[in-house]
């Protein structure tokens, strides 16, 4: 299936935004390590956490998390610490993505770990049991996925856990995220030098934690707005500043014409004709905000320079040769460089008449590029029910918003 999208005049609208999958899986494995835990409100509905949900309650011998990064990591040191014997699996790209550097890491601990096809990734076979803890020095580069997933399970461990970081540090913002709302549930957890983290063996406590809307969710609203001619946009109970790191986002927007006014309902979104000549961004503590820039940035006609893009190709698909594709048939060529820059300098090429944007079984490949369609408007969006993995009501929020949906 595919959708055409028409968009109308000027786009207006009250949204609601889905509430964070990264929040609600760190939520829900604190939950589970919590004795007398408390289920934490405002849970995302969406495939990533729903997977979440069921791995916790489910006494089947064979877990499958489908296409949920967080999942699959959190999960694998949260099974380590729990009693039981699991398979845990995913789809066939889940069984493409890296995991060795977090499986690695606990079997130095103790864990009881094996690869049951090929060796560094899913499918894991885990064995539960207790462990001791102490320390960890590991690769901070590849995804902080790894290092979320030690550290939730780090306040169970009898001597807690010190973990060294080496090499740069991808994605802080999401180590901030889980030392943040572990501290919040009682642990005690804190950066003790600029690549370490120390966690005190000092359980979690009940604790309601409120869950907030998904800021890499927002972002698309952003790009719409910069893209409309006119736009009025509200995205309700958005709050500035954010646990979620891609609130940043929000800055690095004024730069394609886009303001926000912060008021007790939420975030207004207008447009000014401020629009920067060229702009540069490092997306290392922002990587699920690059698809939306790279479509945003072309389509307003301003060159860019985005770096820090290494984690791109390990995501639910290469996002970094799916830009490039994506946005060729659109008469764009991007310009690739050493796996983690990206650039345009206004290079063309003929666009197709009528682009089928390929979505890679990847949500944000959707979302981000069906603002596309307000300069395209004979692009079509290929399986746009991929979305399902973090933001369901995507479609239907466009035509809250006044879009005019058509299936082909
Ligand atoms: O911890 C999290 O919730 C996430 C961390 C990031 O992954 P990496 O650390 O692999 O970059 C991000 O891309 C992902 O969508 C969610
Ligand atoms: C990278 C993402 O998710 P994950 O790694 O959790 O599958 C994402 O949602 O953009």
């Amino acid at each position: 299936m595919r959708y055409q999208l028409q968009f109308p005049p000027e786009i207006k609208g009250k949204i609601t935004l889905p509430t964070s999958k990264s929040i609600s899986n760190r939520a829900l494995i604190i939950y589970a390590l919590t004795q007398n835990g408390i289920l934490p409100n405002h849970l995302a509905v969406c495939d990533d956490t729903d997977v979440m949900k069921t791995a916790l309650v489910s006494t089947n011998e064979v877990i499958n998390i489908l296409a949920a990064g967080t999942s699959m990591r959190f999960l694998t040191a949260y099974l380590s610490v729990t009693t039981g014997t699991r398979i845990i699996t995913g789809t066939e790209r889940m069984q493409n993505r890296p995991i060795h550097i977090l499986v690695d890491a606990l079997r130095k601990i103790g864990a009881d770990i094996q690869y049951t096809d090929k060796k560094g990734f899913p499918p894991l076979r885990i064995v539960g049991k207790k462990l001791e803890g102490s320390k960890l020095s590991l690769d901070g580069s590849i995804s902080s996925q790894f290092i979320t997933a030690l550290l939730l399970i780090a306040p169970t461990l009898e001597k807690g856990l010190q973990i060294e970081l080496k090499g740069h540090i991808a994605s802080k913002p999401y180590i901030d995220m889980t030392l943040a709302l572990m501290n919040q549930c009682g642990a005690k957890a804190y950066w003790y030098m600029s690549n370490s983290i120390q966690v005190e063996p000092q359980p979690y406590k009940p604790t309601t934690l409120n869950i907030e809307p998904d800021w890499s969710a927002a972002s698309y609203w952003f790009s719409i707005v910069a893209l409309s001619d006119k736009a009025e946009i509200l995205l309700t109970d958005m709050v500035i500043p954010s646990l979620q790191g891609d609130f940043k986002g929000a800055k690095e927007f004024e730069k394609l014409g886009v303001r926000y006014k912060q008021t007790p309902e939420g975030l207004h979104l207008f447009k000014t004709n401020q629009i920067s000549s060229v702009i540069e961004i490092d997306f290392t503590e922002i990587p699920d905000l690059a698809q939306t820039f790279v479509v945003a940035a072309t389509l307003l006609n301003v060159p860019f320079k985005f770096t820090g893009l290494d984690t791109l190709r390990i995501k639910e698909t290469d996002r970094i040769d799916a830009l490039v594709q994506e946005m060729k048939k659109l008469g764009y060529i991007l310009v690739e460089k050493g796996n983690k820059e990206l650039s345009w300098k206004g290079e063309r090429c003929l666009a197709e008449q009528q682009p089928i944007i390929e979505t890679y079984d990847d949500h944000r490949m959707a979302m981000a590029f069906a603002p596309a369609a307000i300069v395209f408007p004979h692009l079509l969006i290929n399986e746009p029910d991929v979305v399902t993995k973090s933001y369901p009501n995507y479609w239907e929020d466009l035509t809250k918003a006044g879009v005019n949906l058509l299936k082909k």
